[in-house]
């Protein structure tokens, strides 16, 4: 197999597309935006699942699944939840040769599906915390140019929907799951991430807030949303009537039955309060997503130009062994004695837990192999030739910085154990020193747009008002177009805000400061760049 003819910096999409295939990642699929994951991608899934699901059941979270299928009346319940999304519905109109009578979508999320059971189930508050999680997958039918892993037709990912009976409860896993999916990009991925909440403008509109761990693509200096956790209010619970008893009201006022459905029949729903009046309290809601996005992200972080390199924490195979030194003056005895010490070494490190795997093909020679493993971005190599197995120890390359050193077999498998946590950890602290670097404060809006040009990010002391936003985003898309030099291919697109970081120390006192782009007090540091 070829290596990859295009370089990173060079040629990006056609970069990615190469590492995904010559990684073995992923095949391509006859409908367009579906892309198949064969085993190089699906282990990281199921070991970003492993993890995460572990970690959730932890704090009671249990999961469950619902049907794909979602009626047109059932999607439909709320205008404004799915007002902008509905072009993106893929809808089953027909089985064989006949029509159907009622259309039926294919989820694209499961809120509507769901919710109308949590109101049956939730009647009590004893029935609180519920805590809910499907492993699925959902169908958006995007028609913005798809990109394997970042956006998809079909992409797998995990919802979480729960129902507790205060905002401060709600608030609390709110943090707890947005600080796990920072824990899946950094522990697993190797791949840092900014915590933080969205704007107004940004945020989910069916929900009351929404927390982000924003990644960034060095490459193109494009930010990617890579989880969210949402805080829905009370906004779902209204709308589906999600209600219990409340233990604190007084007897008197509670309405046995008749609370549910529409008001004094005049078509209106109840406010919240008439709700409260008769003893009901409406639930606070969230839901939190991660998906197979996380993949394309840590491909598009951590790949260089010999192909992919794989986080040690999520690679299938961890280290691979090649018989070396063989040539026509070696003996059969002695390449036996090769071949046994790499399938010996490679059963020692299973044995001790690590994804070893020796290369034995008799056909193909050590720099094919080298090659090989490479393009997967297996995070060590180890050589074994006729002089190692003489001093005892054996040759380890690593992946991501190439480097070469002489092992003893003694204690083989701590060595490398203790290797394969040091690849991890210099991974992570290069991709987080590069996007810390990428991070540039602006305080006057003439350095907005030439900030983003130079493919960074723009921090600012921003005074949080949507009309700005909106400004922000014309004035560094026009004023990029006008400044880009002709032959920029795409007029660049404007800035929009990626979160409001967690971590305001981080940029220094705000205090006193002016938003640049329309001059009223900051309130926070606020993060805009480009996105996918
Ligand atoms: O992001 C998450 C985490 C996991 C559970 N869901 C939320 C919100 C999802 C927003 N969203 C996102 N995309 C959507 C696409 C659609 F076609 C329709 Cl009808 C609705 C939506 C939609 O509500
Ligand atoms: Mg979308």
């Amino acid at each position: 197999q070829m290596g990859i003819t295009v370089r990173k910096e060079g040629d990006f999409p056609e970069w990615y597309t190469q590492v995904l295939r010559k990684g073995d990642m992923l095949d391509y699929y006859d409908v367009s935006g579906c892309y198949i994951l064969k085993p190089w991608s699906y282990f990281v899934w199921e070991s970003i699942q492993a993890w995460f699901d572990a970690e959730i059941k932890k704090i009671g979270v249990e999961n469950c699944y619902f049907p794909m299928f979602v009626s047109q009346q059932v999607l439909e319940k709320e205008k404004d939840h799915i007002e902008g999304f509905a072009p993106e519905v893929a809808w089953v109109t027909k089985a064989g040769s006949s029509d159907l009578e009622r259309p039926v979508a294919i989820r694209p999320t499961s809120e509507t599906v769901m919710y109308p059971y949590y109101a049956n189930w939730i009647q009590s508050h004893r029935d609180l915390p519920l805590k809910l999680n499907q492993w699925n997958s959902v169908v958006r039918w995007e028609f913005k140019h798809p990109q394997p892993f970042l956006r998809t037709r079909e992409f797998l990912w995990q919802e979480g929907h729960t129902a507790h009976i205060s905002l401060k409860e709600a608030d609390k896993e709110v943090m707890h799951i947005l600080d796990l999916y920072r824990q899946v990009y950094e522990k697993l991925l190797a791949v840092p991430v900014v915590p933080g909440v969205k704007s107004e403008k940004e945020k989910f509109a069916g929900g009351l807030y929404t927390t982000t761990v924003e990644g960034f693509v060095p490459t193109t200096g494009r930010g990617i949303q890579g989880g969210t956790s949402h805080c829905l209010g009370r906004n779902f619970s209204h709308m589906f009537e999600i209600m219990v008893e409340d233990p604190d009201a007084p007897e008197h006022i509670k309405v046995k039955g008749r609370a549910k459905g529409k008001g004094k029949g005049d078509g209106r729903r109840k406010t919240i309060e008439e709700y409260e009046a008769e003893g009901k309290l409406l639930v606070w809601q969230n839901s939190w997503g991660l998906s197979t996005r996380t993949i394309g992200v840590m491909v598009m972080v951590h790949g260089d130009d010999t192909g992919l390199v794989m986080p040690p924490r999520v690679a299938q195979i961890q280290v691979a062994i090649v018989p070396c030194g063989i040539g026509v003056k070696t003996t059969a005895q002695e390449k036996d004695a090769i071949w046994d010490a790499c399938d010996q070494t490679a059963k020692d490190l299973k044995a001790a837990g690590i994804r070893a795997k020796a290369d034995l093909r008799d056909n193909y020679s050590p720099g094919y192999k080298f090659n090989h493993w490479e393009l997967r971005g297996v995070p060590i190599r180890l050589e074994i030739g006729p002089k190692d197995l003489e001093k005892k120890s054996v040759v380890a390359v690593r992946r991501d910085t190439k480097a070469k050193t002489s092992l003893s077999v003694d204690n083989l498998s701590e060595s490398i154990s203790t290797l394969l946590d040091q690849i991890h950890d210099d991974m992570f602290a290069k991709a987080d020193a590069e996007y810390r670097s990428r991070r540039k404060v602006c305080e006057q809006w003439d350095d907005f747009t030439r900030i983003l040009n130079d493919k960074c990010h723009v921090v600012i002391p921003w005074c949080e008002v949507e009309a700005c936003e909106d400004e922000i985003k014309k004035r560094s898309a026009r004023q990029a177009t006008q400044g880009e030099a002709e032959d920029e291919k795409a007029p660049s697109m404007g800035a929009k805000s990626l979160c409001i970081p967690f971590d305001q120390a981080q940029f220094g006192d705000i205090t006193g400061k002016k938003c640049p782009q329309c001059g009223v007090d900051a309130k926070r540091w606020t993060m805009f760049g480009r996105s996918y």
